[in-house]
């Protein structure tokens, strides 16, 4: 109670969450103290010449000693007690005409929520997620004005934490819109891998993990083609300053779709040698509709959800552009069905184990048969979960490992020695050989999903009370665990800002918290895309080094705050031939 009244007169800020704690202890300070005065007026009484009689014949005043609390016993704060923005107590006036929305928000409506309470308030500054942390500590809780509260963190060992408890089918919170979307227009409740929960989620995760695997080794030699594609390509159309003059993160766009084209549909897509993106054949309006349909999805998630409401332009753009992935995507895996049957039907007579016969297929194929088999509708959803989300975040993270390299000179030319050494060598169908050959560039790539993780926020919603920093945070509470923050946190890593890829090597790695960086996420729902991750950007690096050297020259590049981390500016990499 005195704490909470507090609270009321003096801003977070100046409080602080480590004063909130102090006090307590003064409390159990201040009663120690009174304990000892009462022992020590006993003591000079007796030092006087008085008998324990005359003692009690002059009692000292009567003091109320409430149990002293030693430090062993950790002092939990209710939720109230979780410091956060005041200004958010302005948007939940409205909370009667949000009703219509989930009480899954997501941070960038967050974000943007805060920003207008402080602009009602004060006209004060736009402020980021990491601003929070510094204001009001490492657990920050958002009244929300809809409902289920929420609660952020960026600590590493509140991460472990909520990872530790998170259960056999964590939930994370998803993507409103997409949710919306598949069960207004498709009749689906569940979504796919990224998206849905509970036993559906835990089906499909176990349907599609060894058959994805598979898929990557066997189209190894596709994807080393695509990047000896990409590189040609950017050679063909460098400017005079070696750069590319139009766009460089859509012409990493392109590679992307091309190496995930093999890995989930073992489709040549060649939209690297595509110029008509809005051409009439599939594969263009693939790619077209991809990149629209992200477009949309990015921004229905950051901002006010008025979509929930009314159908804005930006949602109908994400109808429809989600539905031709759907009908494209659906074509697809409706042909491979046909294909399958009519192969397991000549097959039946001689083999009986249907995933042996069909071996040698694709990644669809593998999800069409065997004990686990799932619908045509099923697989079409999972595939277009995993190429929004696989072309996205690989698009985002090889732009920026890109960028590192050629900002980077030092760590680029030791790159490159490694490089050079093992180019002749290297056996493009043995990841795991490429990996152990080439640890400085393994290095590179963790230390630029350190710096700019392509998920910057992570999500899990508590299946069971659970206690952060002292305080108590009850079930159902959706928490925001700010991933990047924590990764680019100076407490976490030294010269946490600057690319220093030897920080994770042998010899000069430090005792670093394992809950301090995780790009991939963590525990039952990590990422099932990590080894394609590592493998395509590993692999393009490697090409495009053996034949430029990076340079960049302009000022620094920064990461939107989006669901998926894109690059602020232009990325004008040069591309410098190598004599
Ligand atoms: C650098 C590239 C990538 C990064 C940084 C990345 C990161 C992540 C992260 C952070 C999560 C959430 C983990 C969690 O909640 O604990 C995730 C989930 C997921 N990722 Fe990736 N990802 C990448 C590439 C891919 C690719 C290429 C695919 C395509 C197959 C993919 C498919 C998935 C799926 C299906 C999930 C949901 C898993 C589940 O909920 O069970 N990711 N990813």
């Amino acid at each position: 109670m005195y704490l909470s009244q507090v609270r009321n007169f003096l801003p977070y800020s100046r409080l602080g969450l480590m004063n909130i704690q102090n006090r307590c202890y003064e409390k159990v300070a201040l009663k120690t103290t009174k304990s000892q005065e009462m022992e020590n007026s006993k003591a000079s009484m007796q030092s006087v010449g008085l008998t324990p009689k005359q003692i009690e014949m002059f009692p000292t005043a009567k003091v109320h000693i409430p149990m002293a609390l030693t430090s062993r016993e950790p002092i939990i704060l209710p939720f109230d007690e979780v410091p956060g923005p005041k200004s958010l107590k302005y948007i939940s006036n409205f909370r009667q005409y949000l009703s219509v929305i989930g009480t899954q928000i997501t941070v960038g409506v967050l974000t943007m929520m805060l920003n207008v309470g402080t602009y009602v308030n004060a006209k004060k500054p736009l402020k980021n997620l990491s601003a929070l942390f510094d204001e009001y500590g490492p657990v920050v809780r958002f009244v929300s004005p809809v409902g289920g509260d929420i609660v952020l963190i960026n600590h590493p060992e509140h991460i472990q934490k909520v990872y530790a408890m998170e259960g056999s089918y964590p939930v994370r919170s998803n993507l409103d819109s997409l949710e919306k979307y598949r069960a207004e227009h498709r009749n689906q409740i569940y979504g796919g891998t990224f998206t849905a929960f509970g036993e559906e989620w835990h089906r499909q995760r176990e349907v599609v993990v060894a058959p994805l695997h598979e898929s990557v080794s066997k189209h190894m030699g596709g994807i080393n083609e695509v990047c000896e594609n990409f590189t040609l390509k950017i050679f063909n159309i460098r400017n005079y300053q070696d750069e590319i003059t139009d766009n460089l993160y859509k012409e990493i766009y392109k590679w992307s779709f091309d190496c995930m084209g093999l890995i989930l549909f073992s489709k040549k897509f060649t939209m690297l040698n595509t110029e008509v993106v809005y051409s009439q054949c599939d594969m263009s309006w693939l790619y077209h509709s991809l990149e629209k349909a992200t477009d949309a999805i990015i921004k229905c998630e950051s901002g006010l959800q008025f979509w929930k409401l009314l159908p804005t332009p930006t949602w109908s753009s994400l109808v429809k552009y989600c539905d031709s992935l759907d009908n494209l995507i659906g074509k697809y895996v409706l042909e491979a069905e046909q294909s399958v049957g009519v192969q397991l039907k000549n097959m039946r007579s001689n083999v009986s184990d249907e995933s042996f016969a069909l071996e040698n297929n694709s990644l669809v194929n593998a999800m069409l048969v065997g004990e686990n088999k799932m619908s045509a509708e099923d697989i079409a959803t999972v595939i277009m979960d995993m190429l929004l989300i696989g072309v996205n975040t690989i698009t985002s993270s090889m732009s920026f490992l890109l960028y590192h390299i050629a900002k980077y000179q030092r760590a680029q030319k030791i790159l490159f020695s490694e490089i050079d050494k093992v180019g002749g060598d290297l056996n493009i169908s043995n990841m795991s050989a490429i990996i152990e050959q080439t640890p400085y560039l393994q290095a590179c790539i963790k230390e630029s999903l350190r710096l700019v993780p392509p998920i910057p926020v992570l999500t899990r919603i508590l299946p069971k009370n659970i206690t952060i920093d002292r305080f108590n945070i009850p079930r159902g509470t959706l928490i925001i665990m700010s991933t990047q923050d924590a990764s680019l946190k100076e407490g976490n890593y030294d010269d946490a800002s600057v690319f220093y890829p030897e920080r994770w090597l042998k010899g000069d790695a430090k005792e670093y918290h394992a809950f301090a960086s995780i790009p991939f996420g963590f525990g039952a729902r990590k990422c099932l895309g990590q080894n394609i991750a590592e493998t395509m950007l590993s692999l393009l690096t490697i090409r495009i080094l053996q034949k430029f050297k990076l340079e960049y020259h302009y000022g620094d590049i920064g990461s939107t705050r989006s669901f998926i981390s894109r690059p602020t500016k232009a990325l004008k990499i040069r591309f410098v031939d190598r004599i």
